[in-house]
């Protein structure tokens, strides 16, 4: 299988190397938002000296200065995991890098929403909504019903998130056709803290 993999939340050198080493195609960090996995924008861009798999810089409505910071910084993509609307996507998008839209999905007509931003965005990331109350945007660990994707037009290229582990990667990359499955707290031991042993598991599980 084919699937690429998005290995997100990362906050310390070793996880990125073990992340790198277990063959992930692009690695998350957390900049600027509430978050129990943040690193300040310079935190993050130490992490990607000298990493080869594409960057993501993991932002909630980011302001200019910090999309700014993030193409000065390096980092291939931004990910918006907040209420960005279509314009401010297309916004950051000119600013010259490139955008992840991360979208919550309870239903088909969320889906349906989220396909708006594939002219702004140059990728959807599918992910579960935030229990209510939360804060947090994302990394929750929860999965949603995978069969929603299904009931809507969905781009040939996506990203799936939410809950994923290495029990449920392979069954979900063959459900959804996902091109890029991403996990943050399937390969951790405590928020941030990645787990190697679960990194190579991950990885092994999904490619059968
Ligand atoms: O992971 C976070 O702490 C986070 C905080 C704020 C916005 C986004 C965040 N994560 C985004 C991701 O890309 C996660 O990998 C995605 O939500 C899936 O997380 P998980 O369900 O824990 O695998």
């Amino acid at each position: 299988m084919d699937t690429q993999v998005k290995i997100c939340g990362l906050t310390r050198a070793g996880d990125v190397a073990a992340a790198e080493q277990a063959g992930a195609n692009f690695l998350g960090f957390i900049v600027e938002a509430t978050s129990s996995r943040k690193l300040t924008l310079a935190e993050a861009a130490a992490l990607i000296t000298g990493v080869k798999a594409h960057t993501v810089a993991v932002t909630v409505d980011p302001d200019d200065a910090l999309v700014d910071g993030i193409k000065a910084a390096g980092f291939s993509h931004i990910q918006l995991h907040g209420s960005e609307t279509l314009a401010r996507t297309a916004e950051i998008a000119r600013r010259g890098l490139i955008v992840i839209k991360a979208v919550p999905v309870a239903s088909a007509d969320d889906v349906t929403l989220a396909t708006e931003y594939s002219g702004a965005a140059d990728l959807l990331l599918f992910d579960a909504k935030a229990p209510k109350g939360d804060t947090q945007r994302g990394g929750h660990g929860l999965t949603f019903d995978w069969s929603i994707l299904g009931l809507a037009p969905t781009p040939k290229t996506f990203i799936l998130a939410g809950g994923l582990t290495p029990h449920n990667v392979r069954e979900a990359a063959l459900k959804t056709r996902a091109s890029i499955v991403d996990v943050a707290s399937g390969v951790e031991a405590s928020p941030g803290i990645k787990d190697a042993t679960l990194i190579n598991a991950f990885m092994e599980q999904l490619r059968g």
